[in-house]
């Protein structure tokens, strides 16, 4: 799928990070077809001696003759990225976008193209193979670019395809999530000390914990709700954590933030006021 294929990754951080290794493990795509840009020159000795791939500071020279271009950088930088790309962009190559709340008619609008363009939302746990990337695709994308960029993120985990009006939703979810989920794993834990657990007892039990729990969710398909049943026997120990749970009001602190990041990766795809 990738044969004869240059791939430009536009930011070299955590995320070009992921994505690279998981493209390379999946033997699709060897080093030479990868080129990764970065404004520090730390990183990109780092990529290259970690991945063995090609580096550069130069966007506007990485991104001529790609045939894919994943954009990597802060949404905040990336009108001012997009417009030193111009000149040496091939006006139909496919243009995947990681950045949080960009949307595509913006990107299209900056780059004075019209499409073959994919927004995308991975998380962090692709760095361990295990992320939850969704989709918006542009109309105008063959069967070959979905393939590809489906395969780029299918390479660090599952992919799900959204209209792109839920983009924002997603982000609250599942791009922010795993902040949420450490935060929680980090209090478990806590309450294992309280409880008189040494630290490192206390973590792994609540990290193995919530791993334990999702692919319960995940492999079962039943409802949480059936499944937290099981879990409460009728006088015992869990009513008693629940309930606690619910005086705290962790539901509704959860969905709160999730409601929270949706709104703010809306107000990241703004476009900023002219001046
Ligand atoms: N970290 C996360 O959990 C997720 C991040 N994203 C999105 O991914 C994008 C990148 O995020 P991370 O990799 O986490 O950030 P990061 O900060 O690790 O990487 C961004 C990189 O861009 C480089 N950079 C800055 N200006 C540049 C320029 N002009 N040209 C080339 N490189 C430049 C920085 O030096 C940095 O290494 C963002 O748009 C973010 O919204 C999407 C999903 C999840
Ligand atoms: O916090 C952020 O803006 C990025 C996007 C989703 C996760 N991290």
């Amino acid at each position: 799928m990738f044969t004869g294929q240059q791939i430009a990754f536009i930011g070299g951080g955590n995320m070009t990070e992921a994505l690279v290794s998981g493209l390379l493990k999946t033997g699709q795509v060897a080093p030479a077809q990868i080129i990764a840009t970065d404004i520090r020159p730390e990183r990109l000795e780092y990529l290259a001696r970690s991945f063995s791939i090609r580096v550069s500071s130069d966007n506007a020279r990485a991104v001529s003759g790609a045939h894919m271009i994943v954009l990597s950088v802060e949404p905040q930088i990336l009108d001012e990225v997009l417009r030193g790309l111009t000149p040496s962009l091939d006006p139909d190559v496919l243009i995947v976008s990681v950045a949080a709340g960009y949307p595509l008619s913006r990107l299209n609008r900056v780059l004075a193209r019209t499409g073959r363009s994919v927004r995308a939302m991975p998380n962090t746990p692709s760095i361990v193979g295990r992320g939850a990337t969704a989709l918006a695709l542009s109309p105008d994308l063959s069967p070959q670019d979905i393939a590809r960029a489906t395969a780029l993120f299918e390479s660090v985990g599952s992919v799900t395809v959204v209209e792109e009006r839920l983009m924002d939703a997603v982000t609250g979810l599942s791009g922010s999530g795993p902040a949420y989920v450490f935060l929680i794993i980090e209090a478990l834990a806590d309450g294992g000390v309280k409880a008189g657990l040494p630290r490192p007892v206390a973590a792994a039990l609540a990290a193995q914990t919530v791993l334990g729990a999702a692919t319960m969710v995940l492999e079962t398909g039943l409802h949480p709700a059936e499944l937290k049943d099981r879990v409460a026997s009728p006088g015992g120990t869990t009513i008693a954590g629940l309930h606690a749970l619910e005086q705290g009001g962790l539901r509704a602190a959860l969905m709160s933030a999730v409601e929270a990041a949706a709104e703010r990766s809306t107000e990241l795809g703004c476009e900023p006021p002219s001046r």
